[in-house]
């Protein structure tokens, strides 16, 4: 969801930016908010906000932008301060910097949701996929995801292991030197199955067409809404009222009903035959589980309701998570000698972790809570399972918690997340964002600063955050790609724990990953959220350097 609002212009934005900007409305209600700000500071007394100048023969801001975007932001923040405004990507924004980002985000009169519906009119794709909860500021989808995810994560771990495993098998599989152009599907066939098994459960996540609805409703929702994020017209109304009737969402939500139906129906009747049985039935895990049998707590009122509730849950973390992991792979392949560091700290966690299980079986084993070794099988310490990536073992490898944490930084988009004033906002400067209008996050603003972030911010430094109690799901005014405050991602626990998985799983199965074209390696490191990757990936695998050895 969050990369269909990618703030990098894609390829044809120029292109679009001609047509759309110089015409009728786009530009009377850029030319009428300009005037409101100005008429409003007058009146208040407040500091005016300053326009940054727009480059002589250009008509906005983005060419300047596209063309350098740390340069132009630093210019204009050296020369206006941390808060300017700007005529670019399709809008005028607010641009807020620095620690004054915090603000915004803080604010309870800023919305991110009502920016997104402003140049998307998602909310009329959303609403019209479920029956309940349609009120704007609805949070369910995020309680979902606050009381059932991520307090059940170390529960789903080995299911989403067991997937990603599965799939990093049937799609890459063993191989020297294998070339794969476009690794993107790979990541998200990954990623799509470890979240059907969490949202649905494994027998659904074995389900093709429910896979192919989880990777592809994102895509479906960005062909409706075009390729550029727009300000409110008459034409974007018409496609708002549009698509609240003929919603291309509802096709998906029809998938996921189809497939739960039979296995819904399945789990009623074993729940039946074990209650005649004076049995207790114990219930797969899973969202979808967990939401029928709380239906109430978050007000669903049918099977359809649910299955609209779970699409949203997929449009909030399928592309962004596979994205992600794609890219977490460019940045392993750019960086060889700390992929090797991550295996070896794989390496001596998990052989860390088998010590310490069998010190703990030796412990019950003298205790007499067991009589032999065999008693263990089946139970939490079933020798087994001693080398499983288990949640503790992933909690252990902080470096590469750290190496996910720095790509996120890295990598971000220097302006991203932005938040439309539902009232006037005085920020601590004195400067008000009137109602109506978008502050947008200077995010180089804060990932590019050496205060901030320590020594040479510009530089891909995986290691910079060890020790320093700052995990890749630690939001803070210092760490922005979750956003902070009340409506901060709830889904990143979930998320990292997903890359973390991915991440642990090449660098143990694969000793190479290569760039096609390692020309391409910064366009690659630097690449929007959802664009497509500029070269493609090459992989070898471990066994087979071990068996040509
Ligand atoms: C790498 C992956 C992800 C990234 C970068 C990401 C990023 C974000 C960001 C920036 C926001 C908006 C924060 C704000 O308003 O300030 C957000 C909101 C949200 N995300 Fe994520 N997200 C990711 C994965 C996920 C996953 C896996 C889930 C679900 C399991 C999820 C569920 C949500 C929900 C429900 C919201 C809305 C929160 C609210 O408005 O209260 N996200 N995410």
């Amino acid at each position: 969801m969050l990369g269909l609002i990618s703030t990098t212009p894609g390829p044809d934005s120029a292109n679009i930016l001609q047509a759309a900007l110089p015409i009728g409305l786009g530009l009377a209600s850029t030319a009428y908010l300009a005037m409101r700000m100005m008429r409003r500071n007058e009146t208040l007394g407040e500091k005016s906000i300053p326009c940054a100048a727009i480059r002589t023969g250009d008509a906005t801001h983005d060419a300047e932008y596209r063309e350098d975007p740390d340069r132009f932001l630093s210019t204009c923040q050296k020369r206006y301060g941390p808060v300017f405004n700007c005529s670019i990507l399709n809008q005028r924004l607010t641009v807020v910097s620095g620690p004054m980002v915090r603000e915004v985000f803080m604010s309870q009169h800023f919305s991110f949701m009502d920016a997104i519906d402003d140049i998307t009119g998602l909310r009329a794709f959303t609403t019209s996929v479920i029956k309940s909860n349609q009120h704007p500021d609805s949070r369910v989808v995020h309680e979902i995801v606050r009381d059932l995810v991520t307090p059940n994560l170390p529960l789903f771990t080995p299911l989403i292991v067991e997937r990603v495993r599965s799939t990093l098998e049937s799609r890459l599989g063993v191989c020297d030197h294998k070339l794969v152009e476009n690794p993107q599907p790979i990541f998200a066939d990954m990623i799509a199955g470890a979240m059907a098994t969490v949202f649905m459960g494994s027998e659904i996540a074995q389900n093709r067409t429910v896979l192919d609805s989880f990777i592809y409703c994102t895509y479906d929702f960005g062909r409706a809404i075009g390729p550029e994020a727009r300000e409110w017209t008459w034409g974007r109304l018409y496609s708002r009222i549009k698509y609240g009737m003929w919603n291309p969402l509802q096709k998906h939500v029809q998938v996921l009903v189809q497939a739960a139906t039979p296995v819904v129906l399945e789990r009623r009747r074993q729940a039946a035959e074990a209650s005649e049985q004076g049995l207790a039935y114990k219930a797969p895990l899973d969202i979808l589980q967990m939401l029928l049998d709380n239906f109430d707590q978050y007000g669903l009122v049918d099977l359809e309701d649910i299955c609209g509730h779970l699409l949203l849950l997929v449009l909030a973390s399928v592309h962004t998570s596979s994205d992600a992991s794609t890219c977490l792979n460019y940045y392993l392949a750019a960086f060889p000698e700390h992929m090797e560091m991550l295996y070896q700290e794989q390496t001596e966690v998990l052989n860390q972790v088998a010590k310490e299980r069998e010190q703990q079986r030796q412990k019950e084993l003298q205790l007499g809570t067991v009589r032999s070794v065999r008693d263990f099988e089946g139970t939490e310490l079933d020798p087994r399972n001693d080398r499983e990536l288990s949640a503790t073992v992933l909690k252990r490898l902080t470096r590469m918690d750290t190496f996910i944490r720095e790509m996120m930084r890295f990598r971000c988009e220097r302006l991203s997340l932005e938040h439309k004033a539902r009232q006037d906002v005085v920020l601590s400067n004195g400067m008000v964002i009137p109602k109506g209008s978008k502050a947008i996050i200077n995010m180089a603003s804060v990932h590019q600063n050496a205060e901030v972030q320590g020594e040479d911010p510009t530089e891909f430094q995986p290691w910079r955050f060890i020790g320093k109690a700052k995990t890749a799901t630690k939001v803070s005014s210092e760490f922005l790609p979750f956003g902070i405050g009340r409506h901060s991602c709830p889904g990143r626990f979930l998320a990292i724990q997903e890359l973390k998985t991915v991440g642990a799983l090449m660098v143990s199965q694969y000793s190479k990953i290569q760039f096609q074209d390692p020309s391409k390696k910064m366009q690659a490191l630097l690449s929007a959220v959802g664009a497509p990757m500029p070269t493609g990936l090459v992989f070898t695998s471990r066994v087979t350097r071990v068996a040509s050895d």
